[in-house]
């Protein structure tokens, strides 16, 4: 019997389209062969991301009935306020409409000009909020993580050593926190553990250093934590995760993960003062500090999914789905990050096509081929989102050029995951044959989201 069958049946289903390779050869023409553009009908399996795109369970489609659209003190805020404090143990909560408004509330509320924000890897617009704010961001993560090939438990930790050396070099006073990550996106969805956590902690308590979680999918960290981390082999998922909360100051969260809805987001803290400022610039951004930017009927369904991501049977069919995913893979000695990560297989582009230079974007590459093999939609996560070095204006080279895979949470099958793995077979059978893209207009911002290209 398979350990990680899921604990639901399906009730509800959305009709999927097929697309003819010419149809696909058409449409990824028009995105300027950038995923991030496809329209929806085109794309068969979409994998882009787990952002947004989960299926709400019946209950959280019948607490969408009790949206209490009162402009301010919705009845919804409350519930949604009272079991952030229960499942996160932070105080004080502050809605967002997604997780990047957060970061915009924590960094403009922390952050001043000269700043330095150490963060155990980057994240997109993470990254982009703190330098906007002024902040130089320095990446703490552990050199395993930029390894793609190397299986260790716990590639999301940070490394002490960087974290102090940064320390004595700026002073702590120019720290205003350090941003972990649970798990690291863009490090495959390595989990962090529990005992580097409480080592960061103790670290930045003895500088007076806050820390501010990314808790993104710091559910999935909890899984990880209970199978690899000693003495958490019988702790529950919740437990894991108040703890893991109590070694930070709060949080920014994107509610469009683990907590199941298609929208929606927070930053919580126990500092009051931060409480105070990021509660009177939310209605600056986002509305009321009793909506911010949500409906009253996704706050709802965000409260009961965050009590339905807490649940080991669900967790463990999550991350088990991923992993099916990856053993497929492995049959075909296909490179992807070891070992697989929560939320996603990613897709080692480097290895997949050595014969392409970075600049011939060759992340940007295979997610476009992958997509003309057979619909699936992946995100590319190489030189086109490492961005610019905003000092110098110089493309980042980040030594992992991945394309995700990213598993969407109760949405796809087994059968979807074999087609998948078929796809990626027949893309890394081709691979020789890959020449490489330019790029033809790059935005400003996160230029990933809608840059243009053409192939060599
Ligand atoms: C670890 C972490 N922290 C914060 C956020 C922001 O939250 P939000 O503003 O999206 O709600 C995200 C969003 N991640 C999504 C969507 C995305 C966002 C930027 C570039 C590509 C994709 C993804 O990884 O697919 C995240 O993963």
């Amino acid at each position: 019997r398979r350990s990680w069958a899921e604990p639901y049946k399906i009730k509800v289903v959305e009709p999927l389209r097929t697309t003819t390779r010419e149809e696909r050869e058409a449409a990824i023409a028009d995105a300027g062969y950038n995923t991030f553009l496809l329209p929806s009908k085109d794309v068969y399996i979409d994998l882009l991301t787990d952002s947004g795109t989960n299926a709400m369970s019946d209950r959280q489609w019948a607490g969408m009935m009790l949206g209490d659209e009162a402009y301010a003190g919705s009845g919804n805020y409350y519930r949604l306020e009272d079991t952030i404090r229960r499942f996160y143990g932070y105080r004080h909560v502050v809605p967002t409409h997604q997780g990047r408004g957060a970061e915009n509330l924590l960094s403009q509320s922390l952050i001043s000009p000269g700043h330095h924000v150490p963060g155990n890897m980057y994240f997109t617009t993470t990254r982009f909020h703190q330098e906007k704010a002024g902040a130089t961001f320095h990446d703490i993560i552990v050199d395993e993580a930029h390894d793609p090939t190397l299986d260790a438990p716990f590639k999301g930790n940070v490394d002490l050593a960087k974290l102090a050396a940064l320390i004595d070099e700026v002073g702590a006073e120019r720290i205003p926190y350090v941003c972990v990550a649970a798990t690291v996106n863009m490090a495959g969805g390595q989990p962090i553990s529990m005992a580097n956590m409480r080592a960061v902690r103790e670290l930045t308590q003895r500088h007076g250093i806050a820390i501010y979680l990314d808790a993104t999918r710091a559910v999935e960290n909890a899984l990880f934590i209970r199978e690899r981390e000693e003495g958490y082999g019988s702790t529950s998922l919740a437990d894991i995760l108040l703890e893991f909360c109590s070694y930070s100051d709060g949080c920014t969260m994107s509610g469009k993960k683990d907590p199941l809805t298609n929208i929606g987001g927070w930053l919580a803290t126990n500092d009051e003062a931060l409480f105070e400022e990021a509660r009177n610039l939310v209605v600056v951004y986002e509305g009321l500090h009793t909506y911010g930017g949500m409906a009253g009927r996704d706050m709802e369904a965000m409260a009961i999914g965050i009590t339905e991501s807490v649940e080991l049977a669900y967790m463990k069919s999550r991350v088990g789905q991923v992993r099916y995913l990856g053993e497929l893979l492995d049959q075909w000695g296909i490179p992807f990050v070891r070992p697989v990560g929560g939320h996603g297989i990613f897709l080692d582009a480097r290895g997949f096509y050595p014969h392409l230079d970075q600049e011939q974007f060759p992340a940007q590459t295979l997610a476009a081929q992958l997509y003309l093999e057979a619909g699936v939609r992946a995100m590319e996560r190489g030189i086109v989102s490492a961005g610019r070095d905003a000092a110098t204006g110089e493309n980042h080279h980040p030594s992992l050029e991945l394309v995700r895979l990213t598993i969407p949470r109760r949405v796809y099958t087994q059968a979807h995951m074999d087609v998948v793995a078929e796809s990626v077979k027949a893309c890394y059978d081709d691979r020789e044959a890959a020449r490489g893209l330019r790029m033809t207009y790059e935005p400003k911002y996160l230029r990933f989201f809608q840059a243009r290209f053409e192939p060599l």
